[in-house]
């Protein structure tokens, strides 16, 4: 069993909470109200910014240049996406660009931030993986299921697509070859990272479908 895969496994609970969250059934159905999609991608082009910064962080710890370069062009691509948004969503809602990031967000952010930073690559690594890995099978479910036409077709195109299944198919790759090399207490770190990552994606998710405010 590859060490993903036991990854997939203790986190299922999360990522099924995930897939059943009303805004990803409601982005499914096409009737997620615009004003919580709004919030999201305001909130999304927020944690796109630090997460280009943790990916580049994470990967000049790399062992080996084709580890960086990956992380390199991982980074590259979340800030293309990040202007892309720009050029599309933020001109297409007039987005309110000042309310900063909600609680949600901030707690994602600076975890990744936290994690790429002051703990080891590997479980660097660890943390970083369920960007890409849940965002591709929500991607790809919803791809499957979704009502036509679909309002936010663009959102679910670009997470179902080809590029993307690249990319999360080479973080899977470099996480398994560095479990394959790491110690009994790295590997749970790994566990632990991928854990808490996952739940920051629901908590991101629950945060922008709560249109999330700081309570003071
Ligand atoms: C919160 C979040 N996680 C993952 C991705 C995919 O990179 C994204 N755009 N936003």
């Amino acid at each position: 069993m590859k060490f993903t895969d036991q990854l997939w496994e203790e986190a299922l609970p999360v990522y099924t909470e995930i897939e059943n969250h009303p805004f990803n059934q409601e982005l499914k159905d096409g009737t997620l109200p615009v004003e919580k999609f709004q919030f999201y991608i305001y909130q999304d082009s927020l944690y796109l910014a630090d997460f280009a910064k943790a990916l580049a962080t994470a990967g000049t710890r790399a062992g080996n240049s084709s580890e960086l370069l990956e992380f390199l062009q991982f980074a590259q691509n979340a800030i293309l996406v990040e202007r892309a948004l720009h050029i599309g969503y933020f001109k297409e809602y007039d987005i309110d660009l000042k309310s900063g990031k909600a609680p949600g967000c901030f707690a994602y952010t600076n975890y990744l931030l936290a994690a790429s930073t002051f703990e080891s690559y590997e479980v660097a690594v660890a943390a970083l993986l369920p960007c890409f890995w849940i965002y591709k099978k929500v991607g790809d479910y919803i791809y499957e299921n979704q009502a036509k036409p679909n309002s936010y077709q663009n959102w679910i195109d670009a997470y179902a697509g080809e590029d993307f299944a690249k990319s999360v198919e080479n973080a899977l790759k470099i996480c398994n070859q560095l479990a394959q090399n790491a110690s009994e207490s790295t590997k749970l770190k790994m566990r632990e990272a991928y854990l808490t990552a996952s739940r920051l994606e629901y908590v991101f998710w629950d945060s922008a479908y709560r249109l999330e405010e700081w309570p003071v």
